[in-house]
């Protein structure tokens, strides 16, 4: 008997069943969070364990299709994606398009495990992802949890009850660099819940960008510092600074440089970079020159409470994060420096931005902690990382 067959079987009233049970799984997140490629990787897996597996996905979508991708291998020509499951980095898994789950209801008897793509757009999908399951069957859905307007889309949040399992997965915010756990329609006014479209009609969003205008999402990833330009009060923009703004990878090292130390208005944040020349040295202290890191180490030598750098390029980006500007130094700042002495406490009071943005200022965990599980350089290991 196949294990399909095997588990369709039933159990007997009031027999305990030994056949494997059906569970459900599902797959949520905003557009690009890798829906599709993780339910292409849990089928793979099942094959692997020589599981029968049908994919379904909704056939009012062919995105991609006509586009050269990554067939699956032995499976579908790569000149030929129709049909597929097509990932927006054009990976493609054979699936079998359909308007609705009972289309298929005849077919998925002999198969172990069910896959389901854009779970959302089928309206009858609670009610088959149940009967499957109860069958017997894995099934795994991948599904917008949202709509653009961050509203339920149609039924799905009913299959959380009904669950073994939920994943929200995120994106990378296509404004900031965070992390994306919402979608926005950039490309249309269009209100109608359902458009299909990818990129140019959708970003990924984190709650910070999400309600910017789509011009704001014209760029390249991680070039937008929406939480601090949007702070209007030293608290919020406190708290803003706590958030990470990722570099954009296509940006140059002059514009990382410069979108991470300065603030709004142009205030520098960091309190190293003042001018053009210290751009200059840290362009130079990145790409290895050694007076150029000199200068850095002296330099924050002197500003003695700085965050220490995770490289000497470093010293001026900081850690991926933004600090806050015109800020008294923090707390923990103010009690390295107070180990430092009164010299190291006037300098920490005239570091502009000098409170960290990131990580509590606790013992336990302080951003000079973080450096001593990095294995840092010179620079690093300044006077700062000696203090523990
Ligand atoms: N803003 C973004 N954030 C993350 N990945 C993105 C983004 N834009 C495009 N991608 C690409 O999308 C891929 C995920 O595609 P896919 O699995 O089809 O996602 P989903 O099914 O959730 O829409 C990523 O591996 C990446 O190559
Ligand atoms: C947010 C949202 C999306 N859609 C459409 C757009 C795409 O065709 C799919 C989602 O595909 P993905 O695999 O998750 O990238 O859904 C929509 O119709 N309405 C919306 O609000």
């Amino acid at each position: 008997m196949s294990s399909a067959a095997n588990q369709t079987a039933g159990h007997a009233e009031g027999v305990v069943s030994t056949a494997p049970r059906g569970t459900l799984q599902v797959i949520f997140g905003p557009m690009f969070s890798g829906k599709s490629t993780e339910l292409a990787r849990r089928i793979r897996r099942h094959k692997v364990a020589n599981r029968q597996c049908i994919v379904v996905k909704y056939a009012g979508d062919t995105r991609y299709e006509d586009e050269p991708g990554r067939a699956e291998a032995g499976t579908a020509d790569a000149a030929n994606l129709r049909g597929c499951v097509v990932t927006h980095d054009r990976q493609a898994l054979v699936a079998y398009p359909a308007r609705a789950l009972e289309d298929v209801d005849n077919v998925v008897h002999a198969f172990d495990v069910v896959g389901i793509d854009e779970g959302q757009f089928f309206g009858d999908l609670v009610e088959f992802c149940e009967r499957w399951a109860r069958m017997g069957k894995t099934v795994i859905v991948a599904a917008l949890d949202a709509t653009f307007q961050r509203k339920p889309f149609n039924d799905v949040l009913s299959l959380v009850p009904i669950a073994e399992d939920v994943t929200k997965l995120s994106a990378v915010c296509n404004a900031c660099g965070c992390d994306a756990s919402f979608t926005k329609r950039v490309g249309s006014s269009d209100e109608t819940v359902e458009l299909i479209g990818g990129e140019g009609m959708y970003v990924a969003t984190c709650r910070g960008c999400h309600d910017l205008p789509a011009s704001s999402f014209s760029g390249a990833r991680g070039t937008n510092t929406h939480a601090l330009a949007a702070a209007s009060t030293p608290k919020a923009a406190f708290n803003a600074s706590r958030t990470p703004q990722r570099p954009p990878s296509s940006a140059s090292s002059a514009e990382r440089i410069r979108k991470r130390t300065v603030g709004p208005e142009g205030t520098p944040v960091a309190g190293l970079v003042k001018t053009k020349g210290d751009v200059d040295t840290a362009l130079k202290a990145q790409a290895g020159d050694k007076s150029a890191m000199s200068e850095i180490g002296d330099k924050m030598r002197s500003l003695a409470v700085m965050d220490s750098p995770a490289t000497p390029g470093d010293a001026f980006g900081g850690f991926g994060y933004e600090r806050s500007v015109g800020a008294t130094p923090g707390t923990a700042a103010r009690k390295k420096a107070a180990g430092l002495g009164a010299a190291a406490m006037a300098a920490a009071a005239g570091v502009a931005g000098g409170s960290r943005s990131k990580g509590a200022g606790g013992p336990g965990r302080s951003p000079y902690n973080d450096l001593a599980g990095r294995g840092m350089g010179a620079v690093a290991r300044s006077p700062l990382a000696s203090l523990r």
